[in-house]
C-alpha cells in the first residue's frame, strides 16, 4: 500500500495554486474582509479568501457545497489556502467561516470513506492528518466563525484554532459524532476535544456522540463565545484585535508550546495511523455502517 501520498504533490497535480475564483467573486475586487478597498479576494473553487493586508488579516471561507463535506479536493484547497497566508508577511491571521448557508461543515466526506481501495483512504487520512497538523500549528492566529452545524471532521478544524466563535441558533449543533456512525474519533481528535474541553466532558462527550447547541457549546468551553448569526463576522473581527496586539513571537512560541506535545503524538506515529485508519474503514461492518448512514441522510428529505 502506498502510504508515501505526498500532500504537496497532491496539491500540484489537483490544482494550479491562486486559480481565478469562480462564482460571485470571479475577477473583481470585493470590499476586504477587514472593509478595506481595492484588495482582490483569491482563493480555488472551493475555498474564498477575502484579504485584508492592511489589518493583518484574511477571511477564508469554506464554500463547497451542499455541506462543506471535507472531500480530497477541498482539503487539499483548504491547504493551499493556508500555506499561502502563512507564507505572506502581510497576514498575521485567519478568520475560517462558511460561505454555505447554515452548515459549516459536514465533517469528513463519507464518499471518500466508503466504497474506495486501501491506497485512497491512506491517499485520503494522510490529507485528514495534514490539514489538522497545519491548522493546529499554524504560527497565524486562526479564529473560526461557525455560521452553522458543525460535525465531527468539521468540528475538529474548528477546535484547532485559536479561538471560537458560535452563532446563536439552536440548529447550529457542534461536536465530535462519530460514534453515532458506528466508528471512532481517533486518539489525535480526542487529544484536541480534551485540551479544549477537559477530560471528563469530552469522554461523555465522545461516547455520547454528543452535539452541543450553541448555549451547551459554550457553557462546556467548546466555543468561547456565542452572538447573533449576524455578528460573527464582526464578533470574531473584534476578538482578532486582542490576539494581534500581543508581541508575535511570544504568542507564537506559547502556542507551539502548549500544543507542539499533541501533534508529535500524530507525528511519532503517523504511518501507523493510516494504516489503523485503512485496517478500520476497509472493514465490511463498518462500510456497511457507513453506507446505513449515508442511506439513512438521504431517506431524511423524502
Ligand atoms: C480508526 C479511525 C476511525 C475513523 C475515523 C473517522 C472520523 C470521521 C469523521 C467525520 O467527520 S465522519 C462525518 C460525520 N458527519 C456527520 O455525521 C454529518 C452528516 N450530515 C448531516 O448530519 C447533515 O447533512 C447536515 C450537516 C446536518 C446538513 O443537513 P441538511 O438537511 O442541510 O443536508 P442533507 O440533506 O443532510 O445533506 C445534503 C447532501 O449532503 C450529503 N452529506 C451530508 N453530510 C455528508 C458527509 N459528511 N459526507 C458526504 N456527504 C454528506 C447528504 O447525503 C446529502 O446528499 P444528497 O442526498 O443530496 O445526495
Amino acid at each position: 500500500m502506498a502510504l508515501a501520498v505526498g500532500i504537496r504533490g497532491l496539491t500540484r497535480s489537483l490544482l494550479r495554486p491562486w486559480v481565478r475564483v469562480p462564482g460571485p467573486a470571479r475577477g473583481r475586487t470585493e470590499p476586504a474582509a477587514g472593509g478595506g478597498d481595492g484588495v482582490r479576494c483569491f482563493g480555488s473553487p472551493r475555498v474564498l479568501v477575502e484579504p485584508d493586508p492592511a489589518a493583518g488579516f484574511a477571511v477564508m471561507k469554506m464554500r463547497n457545497p451542499p455541506v462543506n463535506s471535507l472531500s480530497l479536493e477541498f482539503l487539499t484547497e483548504l491547504l493551499i489556502s493556508l500555506e499561502k497566508l502563512e507564507s505572506d508577511k502581510a497576514f498575521h491571521a485567519i478568520i475560517l467561516t462558511s460561505d454555505c448557508p447554515g452548515i459549516f461543515s459536514a465533517g469528513l466526506d463519507l464518499m471518500e470513506m466508503c466504497g474506495r481501495d486501501p491506497t485512497h483512504y491512506a491517499e485520503y487520512w494522510k490529507a485528514v492528518q495534514e490539514l489538522w497538523l497545519r491548522f493546529y500549528l499554524s504560527h497565524l492566529v486562526v479564529i473560526s466563525a461557525i455560521n452553522g452545524v458543525n460535525a465531527a471532521g468539521g468540528c475538529l478544524l474548528a477546535l484547532s484554532c485559536d479561538y471560537r466563535v458560535l452563532a446563536d441558533n439552536p440548529k447550529y449543533a457542534m461536536g465530535l459524532n462519530e460514534t453515532l456512525l458506528g466508528i471512532i474519533a481517533p486518539f489525535w481528535f480526542k487529544d484536541t476535544l480534551v485540551n479544549t474541553v477537559g477530560h471528563r466532558t469530552a469522554e461523555r462527550a465522545l461516547q455520547l456522540g454528543l452535539l452541543f447547541p450553541p448555549a451547551e457549546a459554550l457553557q462546556v468551553g467548546m466555543v468561547d463565545k456565542v452572538v447573533p448569526e449576524d455578528q460573527v463576522l464582526s464578533a470574531a473581527r473584534s476578538e482578532l484585535a486582542q490576539w494581534l496586539a500581543i508581541p508575535g513571537h511570544a504568542r507564537q512560541l506559547t502556542k507551539s508550546l502548549m500544543r507542539k506535545p499533541t501533534a508529535d503524538r500524530l507525528l511519532k506515529e503517523r504511518d501507523a495511523d493510516i494504516q489503523n485508519f485503512v485496517r478500520f474503514i476497509s472493514r465490511d461492518a463498518i462500510q456497511k455502517a457507513l453506507r446505513v448512514y449515508l442511506e439513512k441522510l438521504k431517506q431524511k428529505k423524502t
